[in-house]
């Protein structure tokens, strides 16, 4: 399983995922351009030191990331038009893909994804923050296939 980011504009946000990943063993994938450099110091204080223990590989575009993505269906979380969290089955080489804090994903890849699937809140909250809703998503990936140490 692996965690992907398209475009993200908060480096707290990627930090936090560096740190996701090193602590759960997956992938980290971001899908450039991003809203900041990555030397920023908040993306570096959000991933403490866990920034080696991560496997995070930087795609120049979405075309990019087409091409050199590891296989796998590629599952969008979103707030639009999906499927439960609670009701989708996993399977264990899912590229589970997360969108821009301010606008989510463009339509097209909205449409491309293999499959999209919403974490339920409560009625009139809007949305998770990005690196929560993907340790939310992740960890119920890894659950139901057994990819949990
Ligand atoms: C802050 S949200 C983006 C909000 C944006 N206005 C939208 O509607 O897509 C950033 C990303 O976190 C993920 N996310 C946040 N809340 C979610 C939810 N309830 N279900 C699934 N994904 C969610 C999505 O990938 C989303 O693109």
């Amino acid at each position: 399983m692996h965690l992907a980011l398209y475009q993200p504009d908060i480096p707290q946000n990627v930090g936090a995922c560096i740190r996701l990943s090193a602590c759960f063993g997956v992938g980290l994938h971001v899908i450039e351009p991003v809203g900041f450099r990555f030397d920023d110091a908040g993306m570096k204080r959000a991933a403490l030191d866990y920034g080696p223990l991560g496997h995070m590989v930087r795609h120049a575009g979405w075309d990019a990331f087409q091409r050199d993505r590891p296989a796998g269906r590629l599952v969008l979380f979103t707030t639009r038009g999906a499927e439960r969290l609670d009701a989708f089955t996993f399977q264990s080489d899912d590229v589970l893909l997360f969108g821009r804090e301010t606008a989510g994903v463009p339509d097209d890849i909205h449409a491309a994804a293999g499959a999209r699937v919403v974490v339920p809140l409560r009625p009139g909250a809007r949305s998770l923050n990005l690196a929560v809703s993907a340790g939310i998503g992740l960890f119920e990936g890894l659950r139901q296939t057994a990819g949990l140490t």
